[in-house]
């Protein structure tokens, strides 16, 4: 079993530092190789996808990703900047179906900026499509308008698609995995404005069709956004597109008390996976000792269930971080009155010692 370790930028080695401590004190066999990805692959290689280090994460049996990006590539043109390393690394391997669990570890009621009744006892699953949507629909660009408001002025465009056999497969995914738990979807859409997500909406009732035991309800977009805030465990398994995901699962972190409390598995067909945190390169505390690891460490956790067949070591990683959390141990973002502060790599250690208790 190969792991490909892609730390990346920011506080992305910080955190993959971490988890894989984690991983080693676990005693497994398994071999994990490292390679530059993103903004540090540009410095290195000139790309932030070099062919080796694609090629790494296309022989592993999974990706541990840590996070891509810093505001100094931002003039790059686009196809060197950081971010297409993570969108070449989805597209690339096939990782249509990303599950974002948001759950409210009961340690971190008191952390999240909701009123407590309001997550505790919160597990939600977010099922974002990956692969599609506006993020890589062609043509996209700049050009001068020849009609509009304003014609002949400078504008740019994106394009939104999805065909259906790419609704019809994250349909399935989320179908699938409402089955398991509480046999809800809620599928999220803005069909009343846009004709992708009208199409969107039909494929999703058409498959259903083959799921009579899980119930479908389909929330527009912005309401979907409010009613996270408002009662957000009526939610159990939603599914929606790449863009929407992006940001509904952002949003729903802060039910988890903070974004360094999200991991993500991204799978393809064959569940191969990519493993990383919800957030980004956070380069406003990168270099401080002060990230959050658990989301990246709890990634792991994902890894070893979903493409490593090791559900017993991924339930003790999960296992021992709400040892940590019980114990009272926070990183900044999470931390309260009454409890201790600790740096990154304490946490992660604190993991560790944890695991061999
Ligand atoms: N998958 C990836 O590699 C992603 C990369 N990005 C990139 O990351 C860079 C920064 O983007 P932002 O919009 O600032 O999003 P971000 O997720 O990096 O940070 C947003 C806020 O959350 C905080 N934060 C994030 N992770 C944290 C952690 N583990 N512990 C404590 N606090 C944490 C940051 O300090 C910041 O205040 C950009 O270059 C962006 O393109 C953004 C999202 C995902
Ligand atoms: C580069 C972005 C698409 C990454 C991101 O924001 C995410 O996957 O959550
Ligand atoms: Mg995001």
């Amino acid at each position: 079993m190969k792991i490909a370790v892609l730390p990346g930028d920011g506080i992305g080695t910080e955190i993959v530092a971490e988890a894989t401590k984690v991983l080693k004190a676990l005693d497994l066999k398994f071999e994990m190789e490292s390679a530059l990805v993103g903004g540090a692959a540009y410095e290195a290689h000139g790309h932030p996808l070099p062919e080796s280090t694609l090629n790494l994460a296309k022989n592993a049996d999974a990706v541990l990703f840590g996070a891509v990006g810093d505001w100094k590539y931002d003039k790059l043109d686009r196809p060197l900047r950081p971010e297409q390393a993570i969108l070449g690394l989805r597209k690339n391997l096939g990782l249509f179906a990303n599950f974002r669990p948001a759950i409210c570890y009961e340690q971190l009621v008191g952390a999240s900026s909701l009123k407590p009744e309001l997550i505790a006892g919160l597990d939600i699953l977010i099922i974002r499509e990956l692969t599609g949507d506006i993020y890589f629909g062609q043509p996209r660009g700049r050009r001068v308008a020849t009609d509009g408001h304003f014609p002949s002025a400078e504008e740019a465009f994106d394009t939104m698609r999805y065909s259906k056999p790419e609704i019809e497969r994250i349909a399935r995914v989320a179908f699938e995995a409402a089955r398991k738990r509480g046999k809800k979807v809620t599928s999220v859409d803005k069909a009343n404005v846009l004709e992708t997500f009208q199409f969107w909406k039909d494929v999703v009732t058409e498959v259903h069709k083959d799921y009579p035991d899980v119930e479908l309800e389909h929330m527009y977009v912005d309401n979907a956004a409010m009613q996270l805030v408002k009662k957000p465990k009526a939610f159990d398994v939603i599914v929606t597109g790449n863009m929407f995901g992006d940001i509904l699962s952002d949003e729903a972190s802060m039910l988890t008390g903070s974004i360094g409390m999200l991991p993500s598995a991204s799978l393809n067909s064959k569940n191969q996976g990519l493993y990383e945190p919800s957030h980004g390169s956070a380069p406003d505390i990168a270099g401080k000792g002060v990230a959050n690891p658990l989301a990246t460490i709890l990634s792991a956790a994902m890894m070893l269930r979903f493409s490593l067949n090791q559900e017993e070591a991924a339930r003790r990683i999960e296992a021992a971080v709400q040892k940590v959390l019980a114990q009272g141990l926070r990183t900044p973002d999470i931390y309260s009155e009454g409890t201790t502060k600790v740096g990154t790599a304490q946490m992660g250690d604190a993991v560790v010692k944890a695991l061999a208790a």
